[in-house]
């Protein structure tokens, strides 16, 4: 049973060129990439910023408070987590530990010795770190250089995720369990969503071997199922849960998909939606009833902040800080944690989490949501203070101050209104709740930066008690009916805001895009545009994006890719262009603002489709529209008129992908079935193509069954937006003779099916040096039976097993054993049996980070399917021994150079085929090897281009984040303004 579920599959999907941006599955590489002197020179001083603070009293005046500043003044530690199932997580971490520790434990610098990794006490297993080595020290120090290159390809494959220390709080405590719905409402780039799924999947791989083993007529399940005590037969030891991972920025929604395609999840769906508003989701009728909407066990609503917790990563922040930045923002944060708590389950769970230290974003928000849904007898604030044992923490605020634009600081609503005007921001709801509320704020959790070294945070976790009715938003204190609008005079600061008003964008209507002279719509409006400007700006990305998509299409045309199917790599050059065309006013709709539920009304009534009379929108929309917690005037018109139906074309990607499910009978699936004697055990009714059309074509997916109950009922044309779902399981595959599957698996997919593929189809290793050398040689030869020099004899322990077995895709199965020569954890890896070779189906730069991991060895890979590099294996074999013997003996093989030397001496052997020659090669002597040859290179060129191609889309969402960040910082006016997010990831 392969272990590193998470480990073994694409690593190169998300993992190549990770890490060194936001979108790295970790911010901490960006001060470490370029900021350093920048950092430096950034003026850490903001009066308002530092008063503000001071005023709250969040930390004790004396030495704690100076540790605080002190600690947000400095650059942040490099933190991060071992990714994948806890077994496989372990084991890399163990090599890490033990192969680098005792090096790089007696190094001194400046006569210091240099601080190890340090384990992250409140992080269960110990399985995240932080670092506080400098880049010069690691530069200086051959064996901190070999750990850093450890750790960058550990990062590229998967195994390792770099990510804030406290980003990787929230999912730690939504106890997640594997039969869970999850929805992730704010998911991009996407730390903590893959969190989220390798909670869903906890335990799976012991589950999935005894449901397997029961299957097959071994033992019994030992009882132990999804929760412990059920059977493991349950959907076969899988996690029945599912993560819905939504973002409203498209292009941001597609980085997510990078970060969390690479986990190779089933049980995962991407969509792109205003959490505000996040459509409800239909499930299917049952005994012909109209069905249900889904509500979900656990919601992560890490929202858009000011992000001021950040400053270590961002110094900006010293400069930008300002007291409307959280103001601005107030809003939406309080319609989002509403929706979240109209979408939950009863007895479910929802966590709050800001990078933000202001309590306006934090306590404050929490306070109004906990107040719209009814108060403490409908939503529990969840005491974790038990929780994370080791992870130092402050309680939340009960009473906090708030300050103006100008910098001047209230107690109270009363004080504010009698000093504010029409234009400000700040409203009832800002102010710390009644005492008779009794909400419990304390409960909050609040991480200060110098307690462990890290940014600040903010988390909270509210528990549903009972069905909820949200108040509208204008009868609750979010907002301030009082005020009524004269234009203040020029020189006064009201006279500075109405000239910032004045030269704001207008949409196609003439209407303001970021404020409005109306207080009481000011900041919706400011919402709905941030919104919508998420996805129609034209801006400079546009460019750099069309630049780097004209590399991604440089990569080589042969072989062809999924050309009929929606990559998740699609270009999201033209994503500005998307969806909304210009700005929509706010629409005035007659729709039902009073937020009811809609688990509530809506359980098979079917009445909603005359609510508002518009017939042409989709239930899930409307009903999302209904039940957003706010104003109908404030919903946007591109939130009723249905999503006009687009497929992608040259100019850039679609807002609706297609889904659709094959008949289990399928003839491709019949011949699937056949051909690897898939047990029929194994679901046969998830399978899925990812074309209009729903014929298999390029690929067939996979994945869960809620996720197919989902896409199918919810599929196209009613306005939901998915943009992501499905583990590619098979690729369409040319190939030589009639009897071999033209399907071969998918390292994604390998993970999922591989227990339930016939011996015929596998071969089974024990030894590392068979291992090492299927990693180093690509297309070993096998030749004939009777051959005393085939190459089969070379190949030990799987010699006869694959001369034996039949042509086309199989597996290797890499079996655990106690043996010196053995591999602790089990694995399987995909390989392609052709007539007269062998080959593992793994890009070079699997290859060489397999290689690095396992055997320490950074070498160069042989071809012997290219001419240039065909020598006997004996050849070979002496050749390396002896470089490995003038190399210390490690087994390396030659680099580059020497690779070089040695093709020279391979071309005086008879073996060498000259390039010249073998174009000729099958002219009347042996088209079989021809053929083979060029299908070999075919697969290994796909593989190692699509390899390519990930790199190339990973830099490219780098880039644009990057572009996406200097537009946000030659914008100052819009921080806050609900179209900024921060940063913490
Ligand atoms: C703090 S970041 C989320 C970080 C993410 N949870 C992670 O761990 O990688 C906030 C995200 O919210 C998104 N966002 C902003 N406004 C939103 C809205 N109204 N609905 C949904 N997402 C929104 C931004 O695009 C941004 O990606």
């Amino acid at each position: 049973m392969a272990r590193g579920r998470f480990k073994q599959g694409r690593g190169r999907g998300g993992g190549r060129g990770r890490g060194r941006g936001r979108g790295g599955g970790g911010g901490g590489g960006r001060q470490f990439q370029d900021n350093r002197e920048s950092f430096s020179e950034v003026n850490k001083r903001n009066d308002k910023f530092e008063r503000f603070y001071n005023t709250l009293n969040v930390v004790e005046e004396g030495a704690e408070r100076d540790a605080f500043w002190a600690a947000l003044r400095r650059e942040l530690p490099n933190a991060f987590r071992f990714t994948g199932s806890k077994g496989h997580a372990l084991g890399v971490k163990k090599n890490l530990v033990e192969r680098f520790f005792p090096l790089i434990k007696d190094i001194k610098h400046e006569g210091k010795p240099v601080e190890l990794p340090k384990a992250m006490p409140w992080y269960p297993e110990g399985l995240a770190y932080s670092m506080t080595t400098p880049k010069n020290v690691i530069r200086k120090y051959e064996p901190f250089k070999e750990f850093q290159k450890f750790l960058v390809s550990e990062t590229g494959v998967g195994n390792i995720s770099r990510q804030e220390q406290v980003s990787m709080i929230p999912p730690l405590v939504m106890d997640i369990r594997p039969e869970h719905t999850v929805l992730d409402l704010c998911a991009a780039p996407g730390s903590k969503s893959a969190q989220l799924i390798e909670a869903i999947h906890a335990g799976e791989e012991d589950r999935v071997a005894r449901a397997i083993k029961k299957a097959k007529g071994g033992e019994d399940t030992n009882g132990v199922g999804l929760n412990g005590d059920a059977d493991a037969s349950e959907d076969q030891g899988r996690a029945t849960g599912l993560l819905v991972a939504n973002d409203v920025n498209y292009q941001r929604a597609q980085m997510l998909v990078h970060q969390v395609k690479r986990l190779n999840s089933p049980n995962l769906i991407v969509m792109n939606h205003d959490a505000t508003m996040f459509p409800s989701i239909q499930l299917p009728s049952e005994d012909g009833k109209k069905g249900k909407y889904l509500k979900f066990d656990r919601i992560l609503a890490d929202v858009p902040c000011s992000g001021d917790g950040t400053t270590r990563k961002n110094p900006n922040i010293w400069k930008d800080w300002s007291p409307q930045n959280g103001l601005g923002l107030y809003i939406t944060q309080v319609r989002i944690l509403t929706r979240a708590l109209q979408m939950l389950k009863v007895g479910g769970r929802v966590v709050y989490s800001t990078c933000s230290m202001n309590p306006v974003e934090d306590e404050c928000v929490v306070a109004s949501a906990i107040e719209r849904c009814g108060g403490v007898a409908k939503v529990k604030l969840i005491d974790c203070s038990d929780r994370l044992p080791g992870l130092i923490r402050a309680p939340g605020l009960n009473d906090w101050s708030i300050m103006s634009r100008t910098g001047q600081i209230y107690e109270s609503w009363p004080e504010a209104q009698s000093n504010e005007g029409a234009g400000s921001k700040i409203v009832p709801g800002m102010f710390a709740p009644e005492a008779d509320e009794n909400i419990p704020l304390q409960h909050c959790m609040r991480v200060y930066p110098h307690m462990q070294d890290t940014g600040g945070f903010f988390i909270a976790v509210l528990e549903k008690l009972s069905e909820i009715k949200a108040k509208p938003e204008n009868e609750s204190k979010c907002m301030n009916k009082t005020w009524t609008f004269s234009e203040p005079k020029e020189d006064t600061v009201f006279g500075e805001l109405m000239a910032d008003v004045r030269s704001e964008p207008t949409d196609a209507q003439g209407h303001l895009i970021r404020n409005t002279t109306d207080p009481e719509t000011a900041v919706s409006r400011a919402d709905v545009s941030a919104a919508a400007r998420q996805n129609t700006e034209e801006t400079g990305l546009k460019r750099k994006a069309d630049e780097d998509l004209e590399a991604i299409e440089a990569v080589p045309k042969k072989p062809r890719y999924d050309a009929d199917e929606p990559a998740d790599l699609t270009s999201t050059s033209n994503t500005t262009r998307r969806e909304h065309g210009p700005l929509p006013p706010a629409v005035a709709m007659a729709v039902d603002a009073d937020g009811g539920e809609p688990g509530s009304q809506m359980v098979g009534d079917g009445d909603n489709a005359s609510k508002d009379g518009t017939e042409s929108v989709s239930e899930p929309v409307k009903d999302a529209v209904n039940n957003a917690p706010f104003g109908a005037a404030t919903v946007p018109s591109s939130a009723v008129e249905p999503a006009p139906k687009q497929r992608r074309n040259r100019d850039g990607p679609t807002n609706e992908e297609s889904f659709k499910y094959l008949a289990t009978d399928h003839p491709e699936l019949e011949s699937i079935y056949k051909f690897y004697e898939l047990h029929p055990s194994f679901p046969r009714d998830r399978f899925l193509v990812r074309n209009p059309a729903g014929d298999p074509v390029k690929g067939i997916y996979y994945s869960s069954q809620l996720a197919k109950d989902i896409l199918t009922t919810n599929a196209e044309g009613k306005g939901l937006k998915f943009v992501h779902a499905g583990v590619k399981m098979f690729m369409k595959q040319d190939a030589q003779g009639q009897d071999i599957c033209r399907w071969r698996i998918q390292t994604e997919g390998l993970p999922i099916i591989e227990g339930w593929v016939g011996d015929g189809r596998v071969v089974r290793l024990r030894k590392k040096a068979t291992l090492r050398k299927l990693l180093v040689e690509m297309f070993p030869k096998i030749g004939k039976a009777n051959d005393p020099d085939a190459g089969w004899r070379q190949l030990g322990e799987i010699g006869e097993q694959v001369l034996n077995i039949g042509m086309g895709c199989c597996m290797l199965r890499v079996e655990a054993s106690d043996d010196a020569d053995g591999f602790e954890e089990p694995l399987t890896l995909p390989l392609w049996r052709s007539l007269h070779s062998l080959n593992l189906m793994l890009p070079k730069e699997d290859r060489k980070a397999m290689l690095l991991r396992i055997f320490n060895e950074d070498v160069e890979l042989i071809n012997h399917s290219d001419p240039s590099q065909r020598g006997s294996d004996a050849a070979i074999k002496k050749e390396r021994e002896e470089r490995s013997a003038a190399n210390g003996g490690n087994g390396s093989i030659p680099a580059q150079a020497d690779a070089e030397e040695l093709q020279a001496k391979y071309e005086e052997t008879d073996d060498f085929i000259k390039p010249e020659d073998d174009i000729t090669l099958g002219a009347g002597q042996d088209e079989d090897v021809k053929a083979e040859v060029l299908e070999g290179e075919a697969r290994a060129l796909e593989e190692d281009a699509v390899a390519k191609r990930d790199r190339l889309e990973a830099n490219r969402l780098e880039v644009t984040e990057d572009e996406d960040t200097k537009i946000g910082n030659a914008m100052p006016e819009r921080v806050g303004e609900g179209d900024d997010y921060n940063t913490t990831v």
